[in-house]
């Protein structure tokens, strides 16, 4: 369970969120829409510790981040594939991650095995991995502890078509077995065919928040997601 209320987010005199509220709930897969700029990394990042609200509060599983018991077990992250070192290996990074956590080596394998990374593959240092590569090693990480909840900044970029269909099974496979995930995505066909519930943000604000089918009123979710922005901008000019 992912829960925002009421977050507003000041950088300097950029109102980066403003009075964001929405859940994410046990067994739902929450598209996170925006175009450039709305505020979608912010509110990740409030939301996992690494950066203050101004004001209002962003909780997983009922808590802040910080006050999380174990949140390597409680929640996965994915906010930059670019963020580790170059010069380590995917299986390096992997194995940093379950000792961190206290996990068997062997967990290393089967998460190797999840996102598709071969043996041989593993065992490249990352700097010469493609993007595509970097996304899954990221949501390989975000997987170790098998965690309640996922979240996921823009996880398809990069990932060729075998990859985003392979990703959306996982999703779905992880959803099914009651995790909230959180899933912010350029992508608008592939969102609306893996998330069940989308938030739409505009300059901060959240502009509109439901099921898939509520949000395209039949005529698919990237018009109403450009209708939505547009008017936004246009409310703000
Ligand atoms: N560290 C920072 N200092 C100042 N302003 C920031 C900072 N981080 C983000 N911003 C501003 O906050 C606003 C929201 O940015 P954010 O990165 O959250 O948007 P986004 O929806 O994730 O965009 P994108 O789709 O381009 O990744 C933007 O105006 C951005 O310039």
């Amino acid at each position: 369970m992912i829960e925002f209320s009421h977050v507003s987010k000041v950088y300097k005199g950029v109102k980066a969120l403003d009075e964001v509220s929405f859940t994410v709930g046990p067994g739902s897969i929450t598209g996170f829409l925006g175009p450039n700029g709305a505020g979608k990394s912010t509110a990740m990042r409030v939301l996992v510790g690494l950066c203050r609200a101004t004001s209002g509060s962003a909780t997983v599983l009922g808590r802040p981040y910080a006050e999380l018991d174990r949140p390597g077990f409680q929640v996965g992250t994915l906010l930059d594939a670019a963020a580790q070192h170059p010069g380590r290996t995917g299986r390096e990074i992997l194995t940093l991650g379950a000792m961190t956590l206290g996990l068997p080596r062997s967990r290393v394998d089967e998460v190797l095995d999840l996102v598709g990374l071969s043996g041989k593959e593993s065992r490249r240092t990352v700097g010469g991995y493609s993007l595509g590569m970097r996304q899954r090693l990221g949501i390989g990480h975000a997987l170790l502890g098998r965690p309640a909840v996922l979240v996921l900044d823009e996880p398809a970029n990069g990932l060729d078509p075998q990859g985003v269909q392979w990703m959306r099974g996982l999703l779905r496979g992880l959803s099914d077995a009651g995790c909230s995930v959180l899933l912010s995505s350029h992508l608008l066909h592939e969102v609306e065919r893996v998330a069940d519930r989308i938030v739409m943000i505009g300059r901060g604000r959240v502009l509109a928040q439901g099921t898939v089918e509520e949000l395209s009123r039949g005529r698919g979710l990237e018009r109403t997601f450009l209708d939505l922005t547009a008017h936004a901008d246009r409310s703000a000019a």
